[in-house]
């Protein structure tokens, strides 16, 4: 047992004054007057607040008792006329007014059920001053597929407190995951539950734009609903996913998107197959470069990129910070399948050296002169892809391992719900994305081009109109 006990920190001093509650003592019947006024006045604010629950009930039960049942089966079906015909009518409106915000009223008594027991559970309480506190609900809303609930967090939490429960929550809740944004506020948290899911289905391949947006080129759908659109300009684009995951099918959702600009000699893909044209081949017709089984040919490629990348640097330095395609100097975008057979297992180290050198070259330098790369790799660890930092956009597919995942999307982005390790073999072609100004990670489903998909696509915008059989693979 010490001997002496010191506790360091700072002593609450006590007050000069304390002063305690006067007692009084009132005469019952105004005791009773007082609480019958206060009970009243709860139910007028219960009654008031909680409308849709309460109108619901009372007025049919007035109108049964005033006017007959006649009356009560002359309103309700008067009523459900017109809810089905403003469905009919015009369905968003009737989502975004009627039955949206019924559900939400509906599922924020479901919500707030559950939701002691879920914050003790997820450990999201706070015990301070012998009392538990919990994180309030605030809000909910009804979306397409999704469930928002604002929630007003305790002092001292943050976001992401929420975010690392959020598996934990879902199984909670019963949906399927739950994603944590930070709120509208600082002190707030919105917990987006999903409950179905958007993207089972494949998603056929969209409409070719006529000339590309190079900020925004459509390639998939968000889990939201909206257009996943990804911005080309500024950037390089690096898909990473195990075997099966659908590597192919990003690569051909972005050639896609930037075929109509390859027909009007705005865009020219350089296309490098390491796995002997296995890949592209099909679409041959649509890069103005290609090289599957020359890893010589491959190397020089990728620095006669390097050369334009310095060459357009050096000119257009003082009078622009972004260039603009023309059929004179258009964009080029690399086309690379399966990045580790450049940089990883090659085994003659001299071409290695060269490619490394020229490939850090046109992704350091490229980004702002038109010379992009749109690169697939399966395994991101930093051994196999040193150069993975100068990637600064980054698709995430199916993943082996869940370590993965941050070394592919950054840092904490497993924990706020990028779950590429969770995603089914069956379902190829899904994948999380970082988008611009939004913390958290969002889920896709990019576009699937089938062999005759990509064949009519090279056949309609294809430049290369004569196709030598070797450099064909298979071309139509
Ligand atoms: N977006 C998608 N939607 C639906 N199915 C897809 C999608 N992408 C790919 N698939 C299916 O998954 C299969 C594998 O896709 P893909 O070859 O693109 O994967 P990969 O990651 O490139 O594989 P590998 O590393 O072996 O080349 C395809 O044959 C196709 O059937």
């Amino acid at each position: 047992m010490p001997l002496i006990n010191v506790i360091r920190g700072e002593t609450i001093p006590v007050a000069p004054l304390n002063v305690r509650t006067p007692v009084v003592k009132f005469p019952i019947w105004l005791v009773v007057v007082w609480e019958a006024v206060k009970a009243l006045a709860w139910l007028v604010t219960t009654y008031v607040r909680h409308w849709y629950a309460t109108l619901p009930i009372t007025a049919p039960t007035w109108l049964y008792l005033a006017h007959g049942w006649q009356w009560l089966a002359g309103l309700s079906a008067g009523f459900a006329v017109t809810a089905t015909g403003w469905a009919f009518a015009h369905r968003p409106s009737w989502l975004r007014f009627g039955w949206w915000p019924i559900l939400a009223r509906a599922r924020r008594l479901l919500y707030s059920r559950r939701w002691m027991a879920a914050m003790v559970t997820a450990k999201l309480s706070i015990s301070y001053d012998k009392r538990t506190i919990i994180p309030e609900i605030r809000r909910v809303r009804c979306r397409a597929g999704c469930d928002e609930v604002t929630v007003r967090m305790v002092t001292g939490q943050i976001p992401d407190d929420f975010a690392k429960t959020s598996e934990r929550l879902a199984h909670t809740f019963g949906v399927r995951q739950v994603k944590a944004i930070p709120g509208p506020t600082y002190a707030t948290v919105v917990l987006v539950l999903m409950r179905g899911d958007s993207l089972q289905e494949t998603i056929e391949p969209l409409p070719v734009p006529h000339r590309p947006d190079f900020t925004a080129l459509p390639v998939g759908v968000q889990e939201d609903g909206d257009l996943y659109r990804l911005r080309l300009y500024g950037t390089q684009v690096l898909i990473v996913g195990a075997t099966g995951s659908g590597k192919g099918s990003v690569i051909w959702s972005i050639v896609r998107a930037l075929a109509g600009g390859v027909g009007a000699g705005l865009v020219e893909l350089w296309g490098l197959d390491p796995k002997g044209g296995m890949e592209f081949g099909i679409g041959r017709p649509l890069f103005a470069r290609f090289a599957s089984r020359d890893f010589g040919e491959m190397a020089a490629m990728i620095e006669q990129a390097a050369a334009v990348a310095q060459e357009r640097a050096a000119r257009l330095a003082g009078h622009t910070r972004q260039h603009i395609p023309s059929p004179d100097e258009p964009l080029i975008v690399l086309v690379i399948d399966e990045l580790a057979n450049l940089t990883a297992y090659l085994t003659e180290r001299q071409l290695k050296d060269r490619i490394k050198a020229a490939l850090g070259i046109v992704l350091t330098q490229g980004r702002a002169v038109g010379v992009h790369v749109v690169a697939a790799i399966q395994d991101p660890r930093k051994e196999v892809l040193p150069a993975r930092g100068l990637f600064p956009t980054r698709i995430g597919l199916r993943l082996s391992e869940p370590a993965e995942v941050d070394m592919v999307l950054g840092d904490g982005m497993r924990d706020r719900g990028a779950l590429c390790d969770r995603i089914p073999q069956t379902q190829p072609g899904i994948g999380y994305v970082v988008l611009e100004g939004d913390p958290t990670p969002m889920r896709v489903r990019l576009i699937y081009c089938d062999d005759d998909a990509v064949r009519d696509m090279a056949h309609e915008y294809g430049r290369l109109r004569v196709v030598t059989s070797e450099a064909a693979g298979g071309a139509a």
